[in-house]
């Protein structure tokens, strides 16, 4: 149980939940004895692999031997460890593995296969692996395997091929359960079949918000431990038809345009073309006229401008947890409708960011909010208004140091569980006051970047996936799903003393 602790070596303690395999070894070592070599009787020996936490919340499997010559002990030992190991309930047996060949460098299939699929097989778990042929290959293939025979579903790749497993298993939940995912009210039932991401992608967001980290050797230990880190979802509708599931970024303006510019023509270029299109879009500085309506999370403890971010056992996320275990208690799974005011801003935006996380990621390891929880059952929305090149650069540098990146006139703030967004072309359009010759003007606009003013739509980029409609409904779903994680870890004082490789010890 969580409360043993074997000693390896010099004050490094090893709790039982961090252990990854016993294995026993045998040895025959001859040893010399007043000046001769005489054969020794036959050392018993074990070996355990354990985690050894490294910099920067890398994980990595680090082992001890310990050998002795009375074989009845030895054997009680490894027999105590293995059966501590048993009682590892959160742990998965059997696992459904799908790698995405083409994500980020390409790199997918080898990354598992060299560094990923030794440590499972160490730790002696099975499992299924599908090397998927075409996108939603893994999305279609989970609603027709038998999900509920696996402890969990393991997706190699990026955030695109996180999203493709993630719409799979909550598409099929509710799929099972006969709930209708196009009622954007619809209260959805949780997945509890956990995800684990071997990160080989482009932006690996999702992976370094939730481990802090982008190494595939450190989530496959979370995978091996059996972490449980549960997420907020966002459903986003239009018009009572559902469009799609986001957990990281749903961006309007400035992201959408990024994404539009990144074509598939451009995958070659690896993930480079990112910054490449950011770039492109960064000088392009259009803005966006549109209406958003908001109801604040006043549930939520927290606010965006917190300076303690979301870290492992976030008291924040746990108090939703309770509080949503309450509310499931009272209400069961109908959706209880809150009296909240709405909020409604008009304006003129180059960026509208919904995240469910801080979206910290390589290129901005604090993320496009620090301060934003997990799984608390809210998103931060913010509003970056109309400014200049030079004060939008300001803030986007931010992103890159210490700075605060909200403290700016033209940026605004709000933690939120649910909002609309129309734009002011389909407001416009839908009052049938359809002007060619703004649309003319609109086009117009377009083709000479300079005049910044954009009376045609941006769209929006959800988890990396444009969205056709941009006018959308949004709710979050507090802790819809859960991840082979634990959040990020603060970081650990012992480090140093972690850090000793292998180490052989008498018993
Ligand atoms: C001067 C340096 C400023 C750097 C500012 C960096 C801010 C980066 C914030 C990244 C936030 C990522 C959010 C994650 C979104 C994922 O769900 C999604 C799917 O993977 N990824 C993207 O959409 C991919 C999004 C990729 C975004 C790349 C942005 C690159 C911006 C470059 C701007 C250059 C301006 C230079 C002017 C001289
Ligand atoms: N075999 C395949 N062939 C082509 N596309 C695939 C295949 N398998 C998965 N995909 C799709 O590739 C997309 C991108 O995958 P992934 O997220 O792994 O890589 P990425 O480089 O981070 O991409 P992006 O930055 O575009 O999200 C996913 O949306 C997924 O649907
Ligand atoms: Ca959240």
């Amino acid at each position: 149980n969580q409360c043993c602790w074997i000693l390896t070596s010099q004050n490094c303690f090893v709790p039982i939940s961090e252990i990854i395999a016993v294995e026993e070894r045998e040895f025959n070592k001859k040893q010399r004895n007043i000046g001769r070599w005489q054969k020794m009787a036959k050392l018993h020996a074990f070996t355990v692999y354990y985690v050894k936490r490294a910099r920067n919340h890398r994980w990595r499997c680090s082992d001890v031997t310990f050998w002795c010559v009375d074989e009845h002990l030895c054997n009680q030992w490894t027999q105590a460890l293995k059966e501590s190991l048993e009682m590892q309930k959160s742990r998965p047996k059997q696992l459904l593995v799908y790698i995405n060949p083409y994500g980020g460098k390409r790199q997918g299939k080898r990354i598992y296969e060299q560094k990923v699929a030794p440590l499972f097989n160490l730790a002696s778990i099975s499992t299924d692996v599908v090397i998927t042929e075409h996108a939603n290959h893994a999305k279609d293939n989970l609603f027709e395997v038998n999900i509920y025979k696996y402890d969990g579903v393991v997706c190699v790749g990026g955030d695109g091929m996180f999203s493709e497993v993630m719409h799979g298993l909550i598409g099929r939940m509710q799929k099972d359960s006969g709930i209708d995912q196009n009622n954007p009210k619809a209260s959805l039932v949780q997945c509890n079949i956990r995800i684990g991401i071997i990160p080989a992608g482009s932006t690996d967001c999702i992976c370094y918000s939730t481990v802090g980290i982008s190494d595939p050797v450190t989530s496959a230990l979370h995978i091996i431990v059996g972490d449980c880190q549960p997420l907020d979802v966002s459903s986003v509708h239009h018009n009572n038809t559902f469009l799609k599931y986001s957990v990281s970024l749903l961006g309007y303006g400035f992201y959408g345009d990024i994404l539009k510019d990144n074509s598939e023509k451009k995958r070659w270029m690896g993930p480079m073309r990112y910054d490449y299109s950011g770039f492109k879009t960064f000088l392009s500085h259009h803005y966006y006229e549109g209406t958003i309506a908001y109801q604040p999370a006043k549930r939520t403890h927290g606010s965006p401008r917190d300076k303690e971010s979301c870290r492992t056992g976030c008291y924040i996320c746990k108090k939703s947890e309770k509080q949503l275990a309450e509310q499931t208690k009272e209400h069961g799974l109908k959706h209880e409708e809150g009296e909240e005011e709405w909020k409604v801003i008009k304006g003129k935006f180059l960026a509208i960011n919904a995240v469910n996380m801080s979206c910290a990621c390589p290129r901005s390891p604090k993320g496009l909010s620090p301060a934003a929880h997990l799984a608390d059952g809210s998103a931060d929305l913010i509003l970056v208004r109309k400014c200049s090149r030079f004060d939008f650069l300001r803030y986007l540098v931010r992103h890159t140091n210490q700075d605060d990146q909200f403290d700016f006139p033209f940026v605004d703030v709000y933690r939120v569980k649910c909002f609309q967004f129309t734009s002011k072309l389909s407001e416009d359009n839908e009052s049938n006051v359809m002007d060619i010759g703004k649309k003319r003007f609109g086009q117009f606009c377009r083709d000479h970047p300079a005049c910044c003013c954009n009376i045609v739509n941006s769209t929006w980029n959800c988890d990396g996936e444009t969205l056709d409609s941009s006018a959308i409904e949004v709710r979050v779903h507090c802790q819809l799903m859960k991840l082979f994680a634990r959040g990020i870890e603060e970081n650990c004082k012992d480090e140093a003393a972690c850090s000793q490789s292998s180490i052989e010890q008498l018993l």
